[in-house]
């Protein structure tokens, strides 16, 4: 399991960005327009076809398998197939963590809002996602020192439903000792809490830091 670095310049960093940023958007809008759709059959067998087709133009020439963790020389962070904050993974919700300091009352937060395609319960946010969620901005809070911290356990506690729409995630790291992080963090919908986290998240043995882990994660 490697980190890798890519050598570009922050001008061909942005570059990429503003080409796929557009991409994955229209992508999450093609995944909740199939959802929500209610057009005629011969409008939906079109529609597969043409996305064959952008299928197979983008599939021209392809890496052979995940993209993997990439960082630039000077520390810029390129986790874009990542499930969560993937800059070009349409399935990863729209999410960006802010990173602060670690010694801010507020670790990490993110503000993220939830459609169709994150459904569990009616109308509600499947518990599965509300655990991907938290999952990484523990993580990242945890490894607000430089080391990327995996996870090694992580508790949820569901209080009440999480309605579909604008959430808030924010999480606070309150013990560290040598290589292990308890990080813990609360979902909020209109400033009330639906839901708490913990979890303890370990610095691999021999890991070197990144970088200093500061602003967006993306
Ligand atoms: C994380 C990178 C991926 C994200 C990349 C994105 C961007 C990159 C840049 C920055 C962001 C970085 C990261 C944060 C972001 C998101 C979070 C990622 C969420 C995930 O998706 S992450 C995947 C799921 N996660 C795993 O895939 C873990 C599999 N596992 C292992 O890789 C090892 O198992 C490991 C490393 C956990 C430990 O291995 P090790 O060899 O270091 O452990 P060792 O035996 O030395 O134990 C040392 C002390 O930890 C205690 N301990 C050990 N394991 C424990 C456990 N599970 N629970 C409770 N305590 C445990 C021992 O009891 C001992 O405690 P004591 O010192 O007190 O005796």
């Amino acid at each position: 399991m490697e980190f890798t670095y890519e050598d570009l310049t922050a001008d061909e960093y942005h570059h990429r960005v503003a080409v796929y940023q557009p991409l994955t958007a229209a992508l999450r809008e093609l995944l909740d327009a199939v959802i929500r759709t209610e057009v005629d059959d011969a409008t939906v067998h079109s529609a597969t076809e043409t996305i064959s087709e952008v299928t197979a133009a983008l599939r021209a020439q392809q890496i052979p398998g995940a993209y993997g963790v990439r960082h630039t020389a000077e520390g810029r962070g390129m986790a874009w197939g990542n499930a969560v904050i993937g800059l070009r993974n349409a399935i990863a919700p729209p999410l960006t963590v802010v990173r602060g300091s670690v010694t801010d009352p507020v670790v990490a937060h993110a503000d993220v809002e939830l459609g169709a395609a994150y459904e569990g319960p009616p109308g509600h946010v499947h518990g599965g996602v509300v655990s991907l969620l938290f999952d990484q901005v523990l993580g990242e809070a945890a490894s607000m020192t430089g080391l990327p911290s995996y996870t090694g356990t992580l508790t949820i506690r569901y209080l009440r439903p999480t309605p579909l729409g604008p959430l808030r995630i924010e999480a606070f790291t309150p013990e560290r000792d040598g290589r292990k992080t308890l990080a813990r963090a609360a979902m909020l919908v209109d400033g009330a809490v639906t839901a708490e986290a913990e979890g303890l998240f370990i610095s691999p043995r021999g890991m070197t830091p990144l970088h200093p882990f500061a602003g967006e994660s993306r």
